[in-house]
């Protein structure tokens, strides 16, 4: 039987479809003081929940909602001395509010087939409209922030219902992606 739990406040009623021409807007953190605000002048793409231990989620959701854009798309636009970076040593650098939390948005600088995207929390927009998630990424690693193994089947029950298909790792597309990066550089694949 599907699960009860909060996968996330901004699913748990039913996935909003989001504007196909969606092209950006404002990020702001959870502080009613001096907030961050994050411009994003740009697309919004592969927007997905994800269960990873290192992705911010809101209070009592069990997994992400994180989405990328191209980095030259970010501009920090007011209160940026309140962002520090939470693992200097991750692919995914990501630059919270010190004093609320929440991820702002995570540069992908290394040599990655990532590099050059940053994952951005679109619930954090001041607009609506931002695209809907469309699968569920590192399911498994929910169980790493407390789920019991036993509740997997309805929570992955619960993501199907939601028509959030769930992986253990990204999607095959995203998958697909990142392996043929690594065949590219290596010289594997040669197109
Ligand atoms: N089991 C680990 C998985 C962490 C992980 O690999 N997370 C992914 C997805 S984040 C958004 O989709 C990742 O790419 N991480 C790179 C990084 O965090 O820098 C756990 O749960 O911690
Ligand atoms: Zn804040
Ligand atoms: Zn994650």
């Amino acid at each position: 039987m599907a699960s009860q739990v909060s996968i996330h406040p901004a699913v748990d009623g039913g996935v909003k479809k989001g504007q196909a021409d969606f092209a950006g807007g404002t990020l702001v953190c959870a502080c009613a003081d001096r907030p961050v605000k994050v411009a994003v002048n740009g697309a919004v793409a592969h927007n997905h929940a994800c269960g990873c231990t290192k992705c911010w989620k809101p209070e009592g959701a069990t997994f992400s909602v994180v989405a990328v854009t191209a980095h030259d798309n970010i501009t920090v636009l007011e209160n940026g001395d309140k962002l520090e970076v939470v693992d200097p040593n991750a692919l995914i650098r990501r630059h919270a509010c010190k004093e609320c939390g929440v991820h702002m948005y995570g540069p992908v600088e290394r040599e990655h087939a990532f590099q050059g995207l940053d994952f951005i929390h679109p619930e954090r927009f001041e607009e609506s409209g931002w695209p809907e998630p469309t699968f569920a990424a590192f399911v498994s690693s929910i169980i790493e922030s407390g789920t019991k193994p036993s509740d997997m089947d309805g929570i992955r029950a619960r993501l199907r219902e939601l028509g959030l298909e769930p992986y253990d790792c990204l999607s095959p597309a995203l998958m697909d992606y990142v392996a043929s990066w690594v065949a590219r550089k290596s010289g594997v694949l040669k197109d």
